[in-house]
């Protein structure tokens, strides 16, 4: 099997647990988020996948989930490359701040819009799409051709800039890519065809 593709969302992290709008700030995983992580792990060890490269951010929870994968189906030594433009989108001033006491602050709606309307961003922060404005450019010029050319790749990432990339994979609208919420730790795998079609997707849930 080849020309896999498999996007996971790092576990849970210390933040998510806090319920804080997280960014680029840099909390690690909980132990919740380490053992979603082996457990992503061990469901792509019984798909005996070999993967030929992995992808995450620069950031540690994802750097995190992606070495206990790695570790679970015996490739630690996988080449890996680490990139800013992988990174979870920037909250700005939200950063930092309870979702619940951003709601009773500034409204449940103006929250909501901040959080998943496709092209408002936060203040001093990135839109879903200004997210993908630096994710695509990345997919495409460096990921997307190692699976064209026959490779299986593992994505560790986040769940914004993830979305930017199902929104291009799948073709949906900004709209349709906003409905879709991302669980931690849960691996997506994806087949392409030589021209990038969606073979087979398959969500790792239990
Ligand atoms: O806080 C964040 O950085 C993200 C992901 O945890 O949150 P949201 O789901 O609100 O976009």
């Amino acid at each position: 099997m080849n020309r896999i593709l498999v996007l996971v969302r790092h576990g849970q992290s210390e933040w998510n647990l806090k319920n804080l709008f997280t960014g680029w700030k840099d909390p690690d995983l909980t132990e919740k988020g380490v053992a979603e992580a082996v457990a992503a792990g061990e469901k792509l060890r019984d798909l005996r996948i070999r993967f030929d490269v992995a992808y995450t951010s620069v950031l540690t929870r994802a750097q995190h989930t992606l070495r206990l994968i790695l570790d679970g189906i015996g490739q630690a030594d996988l080449e890996t490359i680490r990139d800013q433009a992988l990174n979870e989108r920037d909250y700005g001033e939200l950063t930092g701040l309870n979702k619940d006491d951003a709601r009773a602050r500034f409204g449940e709606e103006q929250v909501h819009i901040w959080r998943r309307s496709f092209d408002v961003p936060p203040p001093g922060g990135e839109s879903l799409k200004d997210t993908a404005t630096r994710v695509l450019p990345y997919f495409e010029a460096e990921i997307l051709p190692r699976v064209l050319k026959g490779e299986n790749v593992l994505v560790a990432a986040h769940g914004n800039s993830l979305r930017a990339l199902i929104m291009e994979l799948e073709g949906l609208n900004g709209e349709e890519i906003l409905a879709r919420e991302l669980d931690t730790g849960i691996p997506i795998v994806y087949r392409l065809s030589e021209d990038g079609e969606i073979v087979s997707k398959d969500v790792l849930k239990d």
